[in-house]
């Protein structure tokens, strides 16, 4: 977790009047995903981790995201495999601030064989959408075709997360396509630049907040993403360095 990655989830699930707990798998600092000087944490860890959140809480929903090796993808798919932790929310992060892959070929492989069956919904991006299902996507038809993929993988439900770079200046687009096959596109105005931080992580961990809460998966969806919208018309300037989306919008 980078530093205000995480942070991001739990001013999201505060806002959200949802009470979060943690389980970490690692330590960088901002944008460093790809230097040496992170620390990734023990699946050994991880697990205690679990066994003390599990010990006494009643978990409602679960938001999964940063993986970076085998060992932690398997413990974490254990985890939500065998433990009451509620639906799952995997925000998959695939790639690192310089563009390249996180995972090695075998870790890749687990986590689309193992993990993303397990997410009661996935919010790829783009990029991440074509690195899980194998192919190019270069318009509307391939994110719904992406979309139905990841279904065939077993996902439950699928959002696509749009780019202005594929779908030109004025709007951003994202895909949806539940469970019940129903499918819808949520449209809105790009942002101005320079760009809020935040989204992604608050964007996954809204729809899981609202989840926790009891909301179905499509009012979690359309929530979140509103949320996303105001939060990112209103830039919250923390100090001299920090413009993070506004939480409190
Ligand atoms: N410029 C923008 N204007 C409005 N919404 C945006 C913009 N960029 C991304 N979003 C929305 O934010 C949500 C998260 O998308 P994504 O993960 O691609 O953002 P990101 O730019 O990587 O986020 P961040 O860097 O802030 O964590 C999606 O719902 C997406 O449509
Ligand atoms: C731990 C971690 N690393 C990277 C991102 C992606 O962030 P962004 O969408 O800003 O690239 C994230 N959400 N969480």
């Amino acid at each position: 977790m980078g530093n205000r990655y995480l942070q991001a989830d739990l001013n999201t699930f505060s806002v959200k009047r949802v009470y979060g707990v943690t389980v970490l798998t690692s330590i960088f600092s901002d944008g460093e995903m790809s230097s040496k000087d992170g620390i990734v944490l023990s699946a050994t860890s991880v697990d205690r981790q679990f066994g003390s959140i599990l010990n006494g809480l009643h978990i409602s929903s679960c938001k999964v995201g940063y993986l970076p090796n085998l060992d932690l993808i398997t413990a974490v798919e254990q985890a939500c495999r065998n433990q009451s932790v509620g639906p799952v929310v995997l925000d998959p992060i695939l790639f690192d601030e310089t563009g390249s892959p996180i995972l090695d070929d075998t870790a890749f492989s687990k986590y689309v064989t193992d993990l993303i069956p397990l997410a009661n919904v996935i919010t790829p991006t783009i990029e991440e959408a074509e690195k899980i299902v194998g192919f190019e996507i270069t318009s509307d038809d391939d994110v719904i075709h992406a979309a139905n993929e990841l279904r065939g993988i077993g996902v439950q439900n699928v959002l696509i997360k749009g780019s202005n770079e594929h779908q030109g200046r004025d709007n951003i687009r994202d895909y949806v396509l539940l469970e019940d096959g129903d499918d819808f596109w949520l449209t809105d105005k790009h942002a101005p630049f320079p760009q809020p931080s935040g989204k992604d992580d608050a964007l996954s961990a809204c729809i899981t907040a609202e989840l926790a809460n009891g909301q179905k998966t499509e009012n979690a969806i359309r929530t979140a993403k509103e949320f996303i919208t105001d939060a990112t018309r209103n830039v919250l300037q923390v100090g001299d360095s920090i413009e993070s989306i506004n939480f409190w919008s």
